[in-house]
């Protein structure tokens, strides 16, 4: 479904992707793991169309993806989370949610003042998709709340509600648990298996809490300086001698 052909990004001297390559099969939950500051955002955000790299090929579905905006690429079906909420947080989750959509609207702007034909069948399958997304995550509890008065973990549903919104085929989800509780990181973990599983959601997740992706994930890669250590299913990882020196070393991994 990705294939991620030796890309390299740098932010002045700083090489934060050099030359790293992998694949993403349909279907599949691919981590990224590593220490902070070893390129796994900066991959996802060439992945997502945030940067394009300075050299390299990504191509998603056969088609090259490469230079093409953040836009396009939500529309052919690859879509984000942020590490820090990307929300209006003066705003409710249902109207969040329906703003999340506006990138599917095609009709113009005659249309859209007139409001018939087109423009409100549009509107209604908009409303068709989140209403079913507010269901899927048990987020009819907080539709009309405004989302600052959410708690922490409850937003990062929402904010995980906001990409669903967009119908992915490849979801990528960045730290989806951090600053979470144990039960609402469970709670978390538990809808990105339903997503992957019952939606066919493919998901590519960044995380530090290791138990979470040594559970959850098919298949791990491991970046460190911004190169490739290692790529495998969890136990090939986990088994790594880099990767286990890095873990009994300075803990610098969890
Ligand atoms: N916009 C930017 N401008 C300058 N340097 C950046 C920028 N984004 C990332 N970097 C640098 O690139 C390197 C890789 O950063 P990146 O955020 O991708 O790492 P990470 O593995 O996601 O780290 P973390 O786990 O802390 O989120 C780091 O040295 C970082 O300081």
């Amino acid at each position: 479904m990705l294939e991620v052909k030796r890309i390299y990004l740098s932010f002045g001297g700083i090489m934060a992707i050099a030359g790293v390559s992998f694949t993403v099969n349909k279907g599949e939950i691919f981590s990224i793991i590593g220490p902070n500051g070893a390129g796994k955002t900066s991959v996802l955000n060439t992945i997502s169309g945030i940067y394009f790299p300075n050299r390299g090929s990504i191509k998603f579905e056969g088609e090259d993806i490469t230079r093409i905006s953040v836009h396009k690429r939500s529309r052919l079906g690859l879509v984000r989370t942020f590490q820090n909420l990307e929300l209006f947080k003066g705003m409710t989750v249902l109207d969040n949610l329906m703003l999340s959509r506006h990138i599917y609207i095609k009709y113009g702007l005659f249309s859209s003042i007139f409001y018939f034909g087109k423009a409100l069948n549009e509107e209604v399958r908009h409303r068709e998709v989140v209403e079913k997304v507010i269901d899927y995550l048990n987020l009819n509890h907080v539709r009309k709340k405004y989302v600052y008065e959410l708690s922490y973990g409850l937003q990062k549903r929402v904010e995980l509600a906001r990409a669903l919104c967009l119908e992915p085929k490849l979801l990528l989800l960045d730290e989806p648990m951090a600053g979470m509780n144990m039960e609402e990181t469970e709670d978390m973990a538990r809808y990105i298996l339903d997503i992957n599983e019952e939606l066919n959601t493919t998901i590519i997740l960044i995380e530090h809490d290791m138990n979470v992706v040594m559970d959850i994930s098919h298949r791990i890669m491991a970046l460190d300086f911004g190169e490739k250590v290692c790529e495998g299913t969890p136990s090939e990882v986990i088994n790594n001698e880099r990767v286990l020196s890095a873990y009994l070393g300075e803990e610098k991994w969890l």
